[in-house]
């Protein structure tokens, strides 16, 4: 049997499901996600094995105009992988109408001749199966795509058919990761995301891009099996640092809750987790600030 083993990036707009897709493709939380746009900040790698194939996902933030420095530098992260995959998955929702937006990205596409293309109509799960019909069908009038896959990364529906095509694009290829690698991202960055995300639930439109996550220290104790873990929570404005704290603490109390309940069984214990909110003045504009938090 060929063995074949490559790249593949998820390219749409912000929210089309392109985090959650690469979740359910590995089998395990590599990618945050939320409900609010432009989530997904790095380029994260998520492994899925197979007996003839290994597929290496690479999630890209969404394509957007870019308001901020921080914006510049996202879209910048998806033409590097977009240089570099051996497969384009093109996402759009079942149940949106193509728009500008998703043209605009279409159109980009042409400038990465070497990469195959494929259309995922994402999220079928949300509308009948007319719509998915004529979704395909106005995707399929983009470009001559190698292949056009209505998915569900919810239901689980149609994703071994997205792992199998997908192989099948492949250059042959012997395995690049090991059997157990889900991901090659470090437990730091993971741990970071994860607090990150659970800052974004619940909070209003604006904030989320305001919000970013270093860890500062994780110490394993040697006298108990604990682990501590010491993060810095950055905002971009004083009136932000409420927000975030909320009354009497509480709702920094519950972003650290369900930040433990994700990171107990990355690091294999109990965790106490330290989140300190600090003040970094616009930082999305700043060149110095977006280095030293890592973009
Ligand atoms: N019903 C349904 N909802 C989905 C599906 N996939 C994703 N979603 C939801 O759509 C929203 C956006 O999903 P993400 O995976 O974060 O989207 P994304 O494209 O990675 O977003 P960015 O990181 O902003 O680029 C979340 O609320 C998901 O729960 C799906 O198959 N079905």
């Amino acid at each position: 049997m060929t063995h074949r083993a490559g790249f593949v990036t998820f390219v749409g707009r912000p929210n089309v499901g392109k985090s959650t897709l690469t979740n359910a493709l590995v089998g395990e939380k590599i990618a945050i996600t939320s409900s609010k746009p432009q989530t997904t900040r790095r380029a994260i790698r998520g492994i899925v094995h197979r007996p003839e194939g290994q597929l290496i996902i690479v999630d890209t933030p969404g394509v957007h105009r870019p308001r901020t420095l921080l914006g510049e530098r996202l879209n910048d992260v998806v033409q590097t992988t977009l240089g570099e995959v051996d497969v384009i998955g093109f996402c759009v929702p079942a149940g949106e109408k193509i728009g500008p937006g998703d043209r605009y990205i279409n159109d980009q596409l042409d400038a990465y001749p070497k990469a195959k293309k494929v259309a995922l109509v994402t999220k079928v799960d949300t509308t009948d199966r007319a719509a998915v019909a004529a979704q395909l069908l106005a995707v399929d009038a983009l470009r001559d795509w190698s292949a056009i896959i209505p998915v569900s990364a919810l239901t689980g529906e149609q994703l071994d058919v997205v792992v199998s095509e997908l192989i099948a694009l492949m250059p042959e290829s012997p395995q690049l990761y090991p059997d157990d690698a889900v991901t090659d991202e470090q437990l730091e960055d993971r741990i970071a995301e994860l607090v990150r995300e659970a800052a974004l639930e619940g909070v209003s439109e604006e904030l989320p891009h305001s919000v970013a996550v270093t860890v500062d220290d994780i110490v394993r104790r040697d006298d108990k099996a604990l682990t501590e873990v010491y993060i810095n929570l950055f905002v971009e404005r004083e009136s932000q640092k409420g927000i975030i704290i909320g009354k009497g603490g509480q709702r920094l109390q519950q972003i650290g809750a369900r930040a433990r309940a994700e990171i107990e069984p990355l690091v294999g214990q109990q965790v106490y987790l330290s989140i300190r909110v600090k003040l970094a003045k616009d930082w999305q504009r700043d060149p110095k600030q977006l280095g030293r938090l890592g973009f």
